[in-house]
């Protein structure tokens, strides 16, 4: 369980206070909120990459030589890759073997692409890359903050239908962040709004 409560986080003079959550094995929970609120500062904290004052905070133990269990995908998976790495030596820096070959094939994507590098891909590639390097075995939450926000309709249906899939399969919990209501309406349990409405 992923728990969150009572906590804020210093931003320069500003103060975010964060709404209170929790996230659960097998749970889509989604988040909206207008921009500027703190979506993706709240996603850096989940992610353990910075620390808030907390009431609780309880997020999963990173063991030493293995991947945070959080991982975190961005909007810009441009901005996620090193430009100068094969998808093949990115893949191979969280996991290890070839276990990811298996996904390729289910997420539509070439293994023969996996000699090329992040600009020689389209937008809705290199997302399904970003999300296969994220779901190494030790992956127990995913945080989804805009993943498919650039993508045509048909291409981010076919995203989500397949991580959803992923998630069923491997009791994933995947807290999605997106200004969408539609989206977060179709595929989540439960959607926080920020600020809280009710
Ligand atoms: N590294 C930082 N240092 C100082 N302030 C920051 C930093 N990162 C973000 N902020 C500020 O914190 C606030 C929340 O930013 P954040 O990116 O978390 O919002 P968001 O809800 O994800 O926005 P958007 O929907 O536009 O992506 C903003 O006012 C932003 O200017």
């Amino acid at each position: 369980m992923l728990t969150l409560r009572n906590a804020c986080l210093r931003r320069g003079e500003q103060k975010i206070a964060f709404p209170d959550l929790s996230l659960q094995s097998g749970e889509v929970l989604g988040l909206s909120g207008p921009s500027g609120v703190g979506k993706s500062s709240l996603a850096s904290v989940l992610a353990g990459m910075v620390k808030a004052d907390a009431e609780r905070l309880e997020l999963p133990t990173i063991l030493p030589n293995q991947a945070n269990p959080v991982q975190w995908l961005i909007q810009q998976s441009e901005f996620a890759f090193n430009p100068r790495l094969t998808l093949k030596a990115s893949l191979n820096e969280s996991w290890r073997g070839d276990g990811y070959l298996a996904l390729l094939q289910e997420y539509g994507l070439e293994q023969s692409w996996l000699t090329r590098r992040p600009n020689q891909l389209s937008g809705g590639q290199l997302q399904r890359f970003n999300l296969i390097r994220a779901l190494v075995p030790t992956t127990e939450y995913l945080i989804c903050d805009e993943v498919t926000a650039h993508l045509d309709m048909v291409t981010q249906a076919q995203f989500w239908q397949q991580l959803l899939a992923s998630a069923k399969r491997r009791n994933l919990a995947l807290l999605v962040i997106s200004h969408d209501e539609y989206l977060l309406n179709a595929i989540c349990h439960r959607v926080i709004e920020w600020p809280c409405t009710r």
